[in-house]
């Protein structure tokens, strides 16, 4: 990824092994000023890599660089101090249930240094949560989008050089999705900040990021830019003896790299470069991918 570019954070060779599951060898760099977003199935190790990476487990092997420095280098008070500059958000808001706004504010503002009440407040407007009285509602009162937008006013306004979004969108309605990537947008715009963004809506990954990790079975599957996926790659659709063609004649795919997966009435072929395939087999139909095209035939295809 982007080896010209600075990174907020890099984590090379993470393993973290669980019984039954374990994390390999996970290699990701969030670079500077750009959204990197994770994407896999349930259980892939999205939550478990985010915790990784920032510390709140302890990794098996490999290390985490966050903001140019070594995690496990660290003492415990250099490494809060970094840790201090990341905005974590939980796909559950673990607010205190009975505190309002106001109190959640209060009590972000003792805990984070840089808390800006100015910047809360404004986030907190933009997005509904307060005017009209409703700053005085308690958390347990507060809908799951409502809670999700007070984590990412508080982690926002506590000065974070780097978001970690676990599922912001999980669960909201298309509205309000669009609203929180609108304000993640705005917070981007800051020179400098930087957000890991996992979910399963990848159409809201397809509108804000900039970079796509896929994980599979807690290895990666797949690590590039979007815009590979969205200019470059295509999903060919082939009868059975158009398939053999194009793997036996070895243009799109070496052997053992070829991606298929089969469908009622035809087959899927993951093309690196639809423009190429396209001159290659005029005849052919081959579309654009999606980031859930990519993932359907990385993770579920037949490797041929
Ligand atoms: N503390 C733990 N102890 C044992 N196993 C764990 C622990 N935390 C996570 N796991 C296991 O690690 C695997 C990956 O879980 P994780 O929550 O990271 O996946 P995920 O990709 O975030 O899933 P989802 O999309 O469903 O949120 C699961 O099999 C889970 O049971």
């Amino acid at each position: 990824m982007r080896p010209e570019t600075e990174s907020d954070l890099r984590a090379v060779d993470v393993t973290k092994r669980y019984p039954g599951f374990s994390l390999e060898g996970v290699t990701l760099e969030i670079p500077r000023g750009f959204v990197v977003g994770l994407v896999g199935q349930n259980g892939a190790g999205k939550t478990t890599l985010m915790r990784a990476l920032l510390g709140s487990v302890r990794v098996d092997a490999g290390h985490v660089e966050l903001f140019g420095q070594d995690l496990c280098a660290l003492g415990d008070p250099q490494r809060a101090a970094l840790r201090a500059r990341v905005g974590y958000v939980g796909a559950i808001c673990s607010y205190p249930p009975t505190m309002t706004v106001a109190q959640v504010a209060h009590m972000s503002a003792l805990a984070f240094p840089r808390f800006d009440r100015e910047v809360f407040e404004g986030l907190c407007r933009r997005l509904g949560l307060t005017g009209g009285g409703k700053g005085s509602r308690s958390v347990k009162e507060l809908s799951r989008g409502m809670g999700m937008k007070l984590q990412l006013c508080c982690a926002m306004a506590a000065g974070s050089d780097l978001l970690v979004l676990d599922e912001p969108t999980s669960g909201l309605d298309p509205i309000v999705r669009d609203e929180v990537l609108d304000v993640i947008r705005v917070w981007m715009e800051a020179e400098g900040r930087s957000a890991l963004i996992s979910s399963h809506i990848t159409s809201d990954l397809e509108k804000i990021a900039d970079y796509v990790v896929m994980l599979d079975g807690g290895r990666v599957a797949l690590s590039c830019a979007r815009d590979v996926i969205d200019d470059e790659m295509g999903i060919a659709h082939l009868r059975g003896a158009e398939l053999e063609r194009v793997l036996s004649e070895g243009r799109v795919a070496a052997p053992g790299e070829a991606r298929v997966l089969k469908r009622d009435l035809s087959f899927e072929l993951l093309v690196s470069d639809r423009t190429a395939f396209a001159r290659a087999y005029p005849d052919y139909v081959c579309d654009r991918a999606t980031i859930d095209d990519v993932m359907a035939l990385m993770i579920k295809g037949e490797v041929r």
